[in-house]
């Protein structure tokens, strides 16, 4: 083989493009090569990022390309959770992977509290994965025509978009939006343990293909202009999710008395429901925020970058709806996440180091996925706690100086 420097000669006079090595040296030397190329261009030494255990063969394969390294984020764990779900039951040790300081302690402060009060009840209320292509058409009058057809042959068109997928099953097609001429068929999938979005995305382009060709048949022009025409609503903040929901919508809550709220989060019922009505709805409505809640983010975030999730759908994780009200003196309090698009197979929990992170919730693999969804309603819920009542005693400024700075 050729010595390390020629190649890297190569690379910088545009011989040889980085992304041409793994098929000439195979993926652990292609990953060396271009990370040395790297260096070269930008005049820095790559000494942490080329420090990992990951396998270069199968991270390639599915999950990276032009890899070059690997980044580290600090990992710590919120914990023991008590959960008191349909599908997870007892105590979690909750991986949080985070550079914010005060998070995890805020997170595990929440655990410790819920634990303490006889757990969260956590339900996972729908679940389903969504791809709303956008068809082009001559006109309104043929936009209803298409929109007719797809109703009246959903049994044909299901039939066609689950030959793609063994797991994925198409349970309806709605909302079907027309805007001019153009058609946003929403299609609606159930995907196994996936998040699914490879997976309705093959499926519902089949789909499409079959459609075009069906309605030209009858003389009807239409065309796919994009698979994904926005109306799914994939990786942005969405007031459709909000409303319909999409991947896992999962509602957490909790009870506790007066004498908890005060010895634990150091606050009043009063003063917490207080912060949540004009924080999370007045504060929220004003600035036109899709949030009503505090930082739903941040747990979502944390735990997503720790088992593998697709970070992008941190967006959607950060929607929903914060309850907190005084009853009988004491404390109903409740999270709901309405679109929390998660997996325990595919996409990137077959990472090593993600994937063990699963394996520490009991979470990776065949027949996790509600389960895997009512853990994180319930950090969400310990998250959201927490700082409502930092907020409440007015203890976050402190909090973060000390553990953040
Ligand atoms: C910092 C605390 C927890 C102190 O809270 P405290 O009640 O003063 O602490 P404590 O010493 O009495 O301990 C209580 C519990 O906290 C936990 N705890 C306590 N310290 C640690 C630690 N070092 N490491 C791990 N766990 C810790 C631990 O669980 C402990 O219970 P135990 O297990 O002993 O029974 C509290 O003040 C707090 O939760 N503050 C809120 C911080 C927070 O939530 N930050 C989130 C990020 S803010 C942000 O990003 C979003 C924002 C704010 O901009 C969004 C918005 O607009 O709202
Ligand atoms: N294509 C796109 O537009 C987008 C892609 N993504 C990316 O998509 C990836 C996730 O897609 P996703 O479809 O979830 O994952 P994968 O593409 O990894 O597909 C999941 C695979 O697992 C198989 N499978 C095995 N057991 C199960 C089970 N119990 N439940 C469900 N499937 C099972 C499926 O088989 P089978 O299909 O035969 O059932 C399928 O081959 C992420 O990497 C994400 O970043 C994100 C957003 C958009």
């Amino acid at each position: 083989m050729n010595n390390f420097n020629d190649i890297i000669e190569k690379m910088l006079k545009g011989e040889i493009k980085p992304y041409q090595l793994d098929k000439l040296f195979g993926a652990k030397i292609a990953t060396e090569l271009r990370r040395k190329f790297i260096e070269k261009k930008v005049g820095v030494e790559f000494e942490h990022i080329a420090n990992y255990t990951i396998d270069e063969e199968m991270a390639m394969k599915k999950n990276i390309e032009n890899m070059i390294g690997a980044i580290q984020i600090p990992l710590g764990f919120a914990g023991p959770l008590k959960i008191n779900g349909e599908y997870a039951k007892g105590d979690f040790y909750i991986p949080l992977a985070t550079t914010e300081g005060a998070l995890v302690a805020s997170v595990n402060r929440g655990c410790s509290i819920i634990t303490k009060c006889g757990g969260v009840d956590v339900r996972v209320i729908d679940d389903k994965m969504t791809r709303a292509p956008c068809l082009k058409t001559k006109s309104v009058v043929d936009a209803m025509k298409v929109k007719d057809w797809i109703l009246e042959n959903f049994e044909r068109i299901k039939e066609v978009a689950e030959s793609t997928t063994r797991h994925g099953k198409l349970v309806r097609i709605d909302p079907i939006l027309i805007v001019g001429r153009n058609i946003y068929p929403r299609f609606v999938f159930k995907t196994g343990d996936a998040m699914g979005m490879n997976m309705v995305t093959i499926a519902t382009e089949k789909a499409c293909e079959f459609i075009e060709g069906e309605l030209r048949n009858e003389g009807v022009f239409v065309k796919t202009v994009a698979v994904s025409g926005n109306v799914c609503v994939d990786k942005k903040p969405s007031g459709m999710n909000l409303i319909n929901g999409r991947g896992k919508t999962v509602v957490a809550e909790i009870y506790l008395s007066e004498k908890e709220v005060n010895k634990y989060l150091k606050t009043t019922p009063e003063a917490i429901a207080e912060v949540n009505r004009l924080k999370n709805y007045i504060g929220s409505a004003a600035s036109n925020s899709m949030g009503f809640n505090a930082h739903y983010a941040n747990i979502v975030g944390a735990i997503f970058l720790a088992t593998g999730q697709d970070e992008a759908h941190i967006v959607e994780g950060s929607l929903g709806i914060t309850m907190a009200e005084v009853e009988d003196e004491g404390l109903y309090f409740s999270i709901t996440l309405p679109d929390l698009p998660l997996g325990t197979v595919g996409g990137g929990t077959r990472v090593e180091t993600q994937r063990e992170c699963l394996e520490m919730l009991g979470c990776y693999g065949d027949g996790k996925a509600l389960k895997f969804a009512e853990i994180v309603g319930g950090a969400v819920l310990a998250g959201e706690l927490s700082l409502l009542g930092a907020l409440a005693s007015g203890h976050l400024g402190k909090a973060h100086q000390e553990l953040g700075r």
